[in-house]
């Protein structure tokens, strides 16, 4: 597998009795990532995810994790921090003793990891060192990073759900891993939950960590991801950068001239300039705002950036408009066309490698 690719598999499937549940995945996702892996309910992302970390062996097809193959978890594990089911951690504790007993539980802080430097040079527990002092400030540390140190001390059981949900980031966290697996970390959380998380998960991909974080709604892993791996009935419907798929469908720029009969005219002093040009009638399909909807809206296929020049050419043609706004597709529109588009019949669309 390429050296700059986190997670490569090639034909990865999973079959339950006569279901395939993960369908010859060919994932990849590049170092460095914040990756969103997405698709609706059912569609396979846990039993992925599970697979990726040695929990679920493969019925076929090959699966590398940081360069080694799943079938020798032991190889990568130590630098892969996973949060696979909700966290479970003893209510009555607080977040910083759940912590230290999970750190001595996996042996952080008792000596230093085999296998040399991490992807911060630090070693074993993380930069604090051995022993239980190392392991007390990697602790701190962690909790640190998820924004917890003021209530680290407080009961497990007092945590909003949020919190709950970034104290098992922190557990995640704990071995300084090069690749941060997550498996829907929002699910649940109200939207400053959601927020919080969005924003832990940027910090961290800004630290070079690689986070693969999966999520049933696309529109939250838009706003943070800048790589998608997008799956449905365990098959892959599209993945490579969120900028590849939203270049894969077309922005347009609507106008609506002050008057009617300048529609056609607009029309044709645009096309004569190269664009894709329609001419949408009152009462089409796109909703209006109400002060325009009863005229006709001239809609050039192109980038928001070209909407001062098309007005310039209006104007230079003697033509005022009464309204220029753009519309670019968002990734869920952009999904459900790609869903829409394989009519059933799954198949790779373009940008997938
Ligand atoms: N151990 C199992 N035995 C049988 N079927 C299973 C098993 N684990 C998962 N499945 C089935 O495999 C399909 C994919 O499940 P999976 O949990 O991977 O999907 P998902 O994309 O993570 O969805 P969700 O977000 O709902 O968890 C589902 O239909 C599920 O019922």
């Amino acid at each position: 597998m390429p050296s700059d690719t986190a997670v490569w598999t090639r034909g990865l499937s999973k079959r339950y009795g006569e279901r395939r549940v993960v369908d010859h995945l060919d994932l990849r996702v590049p170092v460095g990532a914040l990756s969103g892996f997405v698709g609706p309910n059912g569609a396979g992302k846990s039993t992925t995810l599970r697979m990726l970390l040695g929990l679920v062996r493969p019925t076929e097809g090959q699966a590398y994790v940081l360069g080694e193959p799943v079938s020798a978890p032991d190889q990568y594990l130590d630098r892969t921090g996973a949060m696979i089911e909700g966290p479970t951690f003893h209510p009555g504790l607080s977040g910083r003793r759940n912590l230290d007993q999970l750190a001595l539980l996996r042996g952080l802080g008792r000596s230093h990891r085999a296998g040399g430097a991490s992807r911060h040079g630090a070693v074993g527990a993380g930069a604090a060192g051995p022993g239980r002092r190392g392991r007390r400030d990697r602790v701190a540390e962690v909790l640190d990073q998820v924004g917890l140190s003021t209530r680290a001390d407080d009961r497990f059981s007092t945590y909003s759900l949020g919190m709950k949900q970034r104290l098992g980031i922190a557990a995640a966290l704990l071995p300084n891993p090069d690749l941060l697996i997550l498996d829907e970390p929002t699910n649940g959380l109200d939207p400053a939950g959601i927020r919080e998380i969005r924003t832990l998960l940027r910090d961290l991909a800004g630290t070079g960590m690689t986070v693969f974080v999966s999520s049933h709604l696309l529109s939250e892993v838009e706003q943070i991801c800048d790589h998608l791996v997008m799956i449905r009935n365990g098959r892959m419907l599209f993945q490579g950068h969120v900028a590849e798929l939203l270049a894969a469908e077309d922005p347009r720029i609507l106008m609506v001239p002050e008057r009617d009969d300048d529609a056609v005219r607009l029309a044709g002093v645009l096309g004569a300039a190269g664009l894709r040009i329609e001419i949408e009638m009152a009462g089409g399909s796109r909703p209006m705002p109400a002060m325009v909807e009863r005229h006709p809206v001239v809609v050039a296929h192109a980038p928001e950036g070209l909407a001062p020049d098309i007005n310039r050419l209006a104007m230079r043609a003697g033509i005022t408009l009464r309204s220029i706004r753009t519309h670019r597709p968002n990734l869920e529109e952009t999904f459900l066309k790609a869903t829409g588009d394989v009519d059933g019949d799954l198949t790779m669309r373009g940008g997938a490698t």
